[in-house]
């Protein structure tokens, strides 16, 4: 996390560097993170080096701005209605207790690699996409390409190529939706990108929607480097797993909320400004690059207290600010490019991290859990090894009744 050490060591919110040989300018904190979603400041057009959106993010909502953004943004929303929240976290626990009923066989098992297996069949069944068994390992390992390109060139080329298949694969979906080989169910991303009319009332063509289905499917890969940190916590904090099994004053939500804001993954965003503007003395000129430091904006010490400490309690008295704890993006769901899947993701987490404290019994061997912030994306080295792993319940029945809660942030 480059921005962020650099930003500590000069003690400054704003300071000028070069990033992928780009001149840039670098901000954090909360009071940055309001001017950075402030739409009449900053646009996306073309603001992302083209490597990252030929490879991690693809040419669709990302990149979009003003009511062609708004519009697209309304179509992804509304695929996130309170059902379809619960119905990834019950997907997604009966993906994993499928697998965890392989675990119990083995020696042994690294979360990582499983996990994101676990996360892409059940990113698929939500979405309404079939995935044929024989493809699964494929399409994980080129979901995982993509997701873990973002900070090397190297294997930016790899998440290119990944990314190319991937479209060529949903692209051809898309088209048997459209001549009515496949139905999906109504409420599917399947269903809901292929019929999809943009503001101008024009049909997306088949290799547009496909990097939108990329888009409702490949993210939920990357809350698998979330749950290889929970696991972490609770091997390292042991008292955390007793608090998380007996989920009073829903400490569920505030583990998976610190989980977010103290382990590292998207490490920042980058935006170009749109019109003139002056902020802390600092001229900002038109089409100048800014990038918004995520990873320090969540560590701010003017927005958290010990910040460098991982404590889930902070949440219980929490604000709720839209813009100091930017694990996803800041700002508002409709109006800026915060992320559409964040309940997903904290829905999927609570219920896995509960999962793995109340469902399964497992050991923790001796292995190297350090983990590295000059790699981004980030786990650690070892992914998590689990040994001698039992299933203490018949199914994840009971989970998937818990009370959920869908609400993540109020902006
Ligand atoms: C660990 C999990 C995830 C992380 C860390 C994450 C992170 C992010 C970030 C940093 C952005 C960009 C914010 C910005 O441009 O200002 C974003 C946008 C987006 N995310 Fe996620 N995301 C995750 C999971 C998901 C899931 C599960 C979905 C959907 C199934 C999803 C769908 C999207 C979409 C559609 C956008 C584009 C929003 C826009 O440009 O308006 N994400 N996400």
């Amino acid at each position: 996390m480059f921005i962020t050490s650099r930003r500590r060591e000069l003690e400054s919110d704003l300071f000028e560097t070069r990033l992928l040989g780009k001149k840039a300018v670098c901000m954090a904190g909360e009071e940055a993170v309001e001017k950075f979603y402030d739409n009449e400041l900053f646009v996306r057009k073309n603001a992302v080096p083209g490597v990252i959106s030929k490879s991690l993010l693809g040419e669709g909502v990302h990149g979009m701005d003003g009511e062609a953004h708004r519009h697209r943004k309304r179509m992804f929303l509304s695929m996130m209605t309170p059902e379809r929240i619960e119905d990834m976290k019950d997907i997604a626990l009966q993906e994993l207790d499928k697998k965890a009923k392989l675990w119990e066989k083995r020696s042994r098992t690294v979360i990582y690699d499983d996990i994101r297996e676990v996360l892409v069949r059940s990113g698929c069944r939500w979405a309404g996409v079939p995935l044929k068994e024989e493809e699964a390992a494929q399409r994980t390992r080129e979901m995982g390409m993509m997701v873990d390109s973002f900070g090397s060139l190297s294997r930016m080329k790899d998440g290119k190529k990944a990314r190319k298949s991937q479209e060529e694969w949903l692209a051809g979906i898309v088209r048997q939706v459209r001549k009515g080989k496949l139905q999906p169910a109504e409420h599917t991303a399947l269903y809901i990108i292929s019929h999809y009319r943009d503001e101008n009332g024009k049909r997306l063509s088949a290799s547009e929607a496909a990097v939108e289905v990329n888009n409702a499917v490949r993210p939920l890969l990357a809350t698998g480097y979330f749950i290889v940190f929970g696991c972490l916590a609770l091997h390292e904090f042991p008292d955390i797993s007793e608090k998380l099994a007996a989920d009073e004053n829903g400490f569920s939500q505030m583990f998976a909320q610190e989980v977010r804001r103290y382990y590292p993954f998207a490490p920042a965003m980058a935006a170009k400004v749109k019109k003139p503007f002056t902020w802390h003395d600092y001229q900002f000129k038109k089409d100048q690059l800014v990038v918004l430091d995520f990873f320090g904006t969540n560590r701010h010490p003017d927005s958290w207290n010990d910040p460098d400490t991982f404590n889930p309690e902070r949440f219980k008295d929490w604000k709720g600010s839209p813009f100091s704890f930017v694990p996803q993006g800041g700002g508002d769901h409709y109006a800026g490019h915060r992320c559409a899947g964040e309940w997903l993701t904290v829905i999927v987490m609570r219920a896995f991290f509960k999962y793995f404290t109340t469902h399964l019994s497992y050991e923790v061997p001796e292995q190297n859990l350090a983990w590295s912030l000059s790699r981004v994306p980030t786990i650690p080295k070892s992914g998590f090894v689990i040994t001698n792993v039992k299933r203490l319940h018949a199914s994840p029945e009971q989970l998937e009744q818990d009370e959920a809660s869908q609400t993540v942030i109020k902006s």
